[in-house]
C-alpha cells in the first residue's frame, strides 16, 4: 500500500485526506517515530501516546493560524513530523539539528517554546486574550497538557484565571495516569475517579468554570475528530479530557512506561533496549546520591528525601523503595518541594531536597524567602548541573551558581567525584547553619570503588591536587577531571598547579591568598555561566584583596547553548579541553 505519510509535508496535505484514511496515517506516523527514535534516541512514550490526538488537532483546527501549544513539548514529535520537519526529523536533538522540544524559531507551527512543564495554559491564555483585543474572535487556542503537568501550581494558576475569562481556549487534558514516573497526589486520585465514574457529583473543571467534556478514548481517531469538531464551535474556555496510553503501539513501551519515557536506543521491531557498553563503567552521580541517601537515612532517622516528580531520574526511588515513609515524590511542584523541605527543617528533620538544577529555577523565591532568610538547614541536591546535552537550552543547569551565590546564608558545594559527593552528603546532615546546595552533573563520575567510609568535609575548604609554579587552575566540581587530560597534553605541566575549590561559597580564602601569591596567572573552570558564577566569585575575591594577577574565566558564555552531546555543548561554550589548552599554551609561552 502506498504510504500516506510520504505525501504529508504540512497540515494542509493532511486536511486533504479522508476521515477513513486517518487511522492508516496514525499507524505510519507511529512507525516513523519508532524508526527514528530507536536509533537516534529521545523521548518516546509521550509522542507515541498522542499520535491520534496530533493528527486530529491538525486535521480539525486551522494551524498555524489557530494556536497550538504542547506543554513540556516532549510529546511533540508527531507534530514536528506533520508540520514540515519529516525530512529532518532524524536530526532531532543532534548538534545542529532540530530541537527535541517545540521552538518558535524552528517553525511557525511551534507557537510557544516549551521544555519545562505546566506553562501552556498561561501562554495560550495570553495568546487568546491578545486575539480578543485584536478583534480576531474566530481564532482558536489549544493547549495540550498532561495529567502530571496539570497538577503543577503554575497550571492551576492558569486555570484559575482562564475560568473567569471568555477567551477562546481549549485545554486538552491528556490523561495517561503517568508522568515520567507514575503520577501522584490527590488530583491523580480525582482523575481516576472521574474515569471510573466514581467521582462525586461536582466536576472540578466545571467548578472552575470550564466547559468540560470527556473523558473519551484518545486513540479513537474518528471519535476524537468528531468531538473536536463539536467543541470547536463552542466559545469560551473549554477542557476536553482524553484517556491515552503512554507508549501506545510499542508493546515494550506500553509495558514499561517509565523506562520507555526516553529509552535510549532500542530494537525497533521488538522494542528491546540495546545495551551501550559491556565494559564496566564508574557509577552515575545519581545512583551514588540515591544509594548514599539510603545509607545515611538508615543511620539518621531525621533524614527525609524529597523529589518533585523525578524519583527515577534522581534515584530517590531507592529511598522510596526502602524507606517509603520518609521519601516523598510531590509531583511537578518544585516550589512546594522547597517550602515543604523548609517546613520539615523547622521541626528538626534533615531534608535532602533533590531538584534538577534547571527546575530549581521555578522555586527561586522559596529558596530565598522560605529557606535562606530563615537560615533553615535544607540540603539541596542539584542534579543535572552544567550542560546536560541533548535536551538543550531548556534543560541546561548552568545558572544555579550565579542565582544561588548571591543568596546570604547559603553554602554551595560541587563534588569532583563520587567520594566527594558521598562525603558532602554525610557532612550536610550536621550542617545546621543554613541551607547547603550540592550541585553535580548528569551521568557518570570517575571512581569505581566509591562505597568508602564517610569522612567529614570542612565547610569552605579547597584541595590542592597538584602544585605548580606559574599558572594555577582553580576548578569547581566534575569539570576538574578535565585538567588531568589537559596536563598530559602540555610540554610544561610542572608549571601548572591544580586546585579543586569544592565550595563556590564560602570560598577557601586562605588557600586562595596563597595561590594568588604563588602563581602569576589564575585560570578558573566551571560548567556554570561565566557571569556571576564561580569565576566571578574568584574575581570578586581578587578585587577585594587587591591581588593584581590576571584571571581567565572558563564558564558558559552569555548566550543560550544549543543541544548536542555533552562534549559538543562544552565545545560550543568554549569550556572544552581544546579551548582551555589553547589558552594555556599561549599563556605558558608568555611565562617562558
Ligand atoms: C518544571 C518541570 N519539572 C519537571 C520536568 C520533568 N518532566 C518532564 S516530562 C514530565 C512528566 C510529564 O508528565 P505528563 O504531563 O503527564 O505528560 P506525559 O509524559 O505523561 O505525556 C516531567 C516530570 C519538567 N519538564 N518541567
Ligand atoms: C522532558 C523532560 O523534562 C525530561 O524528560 C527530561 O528530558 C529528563 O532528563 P533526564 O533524561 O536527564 O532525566
Ligand atoms: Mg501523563
Amino acid at each position: 500500500m502506498e504510504k500516506l505519510l510520504q505525501h504529508i509535508n504540512s497540515p494542509l496535505d493532511l486536511r486533504k485526506l479522508s476521515m477513513e484514511s486517518l487511522p492508516q496515517l496514525a499507524h505510519e506516523l507511529r512507525d516513523f517515530i519508532i524508526d527514528i527514535v530507536s536509533t537516534k534516541e529521545g523521548h518516546l512514550g509521550a509522542s507515541l501516546g498522542v499520535v491520534e490526538l496530533t493528527i486530529a488537532l491538525h486535521y480539525v483546527f486551522n494551524t498555524p493560524n489557530d494556536k497550538l501549544i504542547w506543554d513540556v513539548g516532549h510529546q511533540a514529535y508527531g507534530h514536528k513530523i506533520l508540520t514540515g520537519r519529516k525530512e529532518i526529523f532524524d536530526t532531532n536533538r543532534q548538534l545542529g539539528g532540530i530541537s527535541g522540544f517545540p521552538k518558535r524559531s524552528e517553525s511557525e507551527y511551534d507557537n510557544f517554546g516549551t521544555g519545562h512543564s505546566s506553562t501552556a495554559i498561561s501562554a495560550i491564555l495570553g495568546m487568546a486574550i491578545s486575539s480578543k483585543l485584536k478583534g480576531e474572535d474566530s481564532k482558536q487556542h489549544i493547549a495540550v497538557v498532561g495529567d502530571a503537568s496539570i497538577a503543577s501550581g503554575m497550571a492551576f494558576e492558569g486555570l484559575n484565571h482562564l475560568g473567569v475569562t471568555d477567551a477562546n481556549v481549549l485545554i486538552i487534558l491528556n490523561d495517561n495516569a503517568i508522568g515520567i514516573d507514575p503520577s501522584v497526589g490527590a488530583l491523580k486520585k480525582y482523575l481516576t475517579n472521574v474515569k471510573s465514574g466514581n467521582a462525586k457529583d461536582e466536576n472540578l473543571f466545571e467548578c472552575l468554570n470550564l466547559d468540560y467534556s470527556g473523558p473519551i478514548d484518545g486513540h479513537d481517531l474518528p471519535l476524537l475528530v468528531k468531538e473536536l469538531q463539536r467543541i470547536k464551535k463552542i466559545e469560551g474556555p473549554r477542557l476536553l479530557h482524553i484517556i491515552t496510553t503512554k507508549g501506545k503501539g510499542l508493546k515494550k513501551a506500553e509495558e514499561d512506561q517509565v523506562v520507555y519515557h526516553a529509552p535510549g536506543k532500542f530494537n525497533r521491531h521488538t522494542g528491546e533496549r540495546i545495551k551501550k557498553n559491556s565494559e564496566p563503567l564508574p557509577p552515575k552521580y545519581q545512583d551514588v546520591f540515591g544509594h548514599t541517601l539510603v545509607e545515611l537515612a538508615r543511620e539518621n532517622e531525621e533524614i527525609v528525601g524529597i523529589t518533585p516528580a523525578m524519583p527515577t531520574g534522581s534515584s530517590l526511588k531507592f529511598m522510596m523503595e526502602e524507606i517509603p515513609d520518609r521519601a516523598f515524590d510531590v509531583g511537578i511542584a518544585e516550589q512546594h518541594a522547597v517550602t515543604l523541605a523548609a517546613g520539615m527543617a523547622t521541626q528538626g528533620l534533615v531534608p535532602f531536597c533533590n531538584i534538577y538544577s534547571t527546575f530549581l529555577q521555578r522555586a527561586y523565591d522559596q529558596v530565598i524567602h522560605d529557606v535562606a532568610l530563615q537560615k533553615l538547614p535544607v540540603i539541596f541536591c542539584l542534579d543535572r548541573a552544567g550542560l546536560v546535552g541533548h535536551d538543550g537550552p531548556t534543560h541546561h543547569g548552568v545558572f544555579d551558581l550565579a542565582y544561588l551565590r548571591c543568596i546570604p546564608n547559603l553554602t554551595i558545594f560541587s563534588p569532583m567525584d563520587e567520594t566527594e559527593l558521598r562525603d558532602i552528603m554525610y557532612t550536610a546532615q550536621f550542617h545546621k547553619n543554613g541551607p547547603l546546595a550540592i550541585r553535580y552533573p548528569r551521568g557518570r563520575g570517575i571512581t569505581f570503588e566509591w562505597r568508602k567510609e564517610f569522612s567529614r568535609i570542612k565547610i569552605g575548604s579547597a584541595r590542592c591536587l597538584k602544585k605548580g609554579s606559574s599558572i594555577a587552575i582553580l576548578t569547581l566540581g566534575h569539570v576538574g577531571n578535565m585538567v588531568t587530560q589537559i596536563l598530559n597534553r602540555l610540554n610544561q605541566p610542572e608549571s601548572i598547579g591544580h586546585y579543586d575549590m569544592r565550595f563556590a561559597k564560602p570560598l577557601d580564602i586562605q588557600m586562595l591568598n596563597k595561590v594568588f601569591e604563588k602563581y602569576e596567572y589564575i585560570v578558573t573552570i566551571e560548567d556554570g555561566c561565566e557571569m556571576g558564577g564561580f569565576g566571578s566569585a574568584v574575581l570578586e575575591f581578587a578585587n577585594k584583596q587587591n591581588h593584581p594577577n590576571p584571571i581567565k574565566i572558563f564558564g558558559v558564555p552569555d548566550r543560550f547553548i544549543e543541544h548536542g552531546t555533552v562534549e559538543e555543548t562544552h565545545a560550543l561554550a568554549g569550556i572544552d579541553i581544546e579551548s582551555i589548552l589553547l589558552y594555556l599554551k599561549s599563556t605558558l609561552a608568555q611565562c617562558e
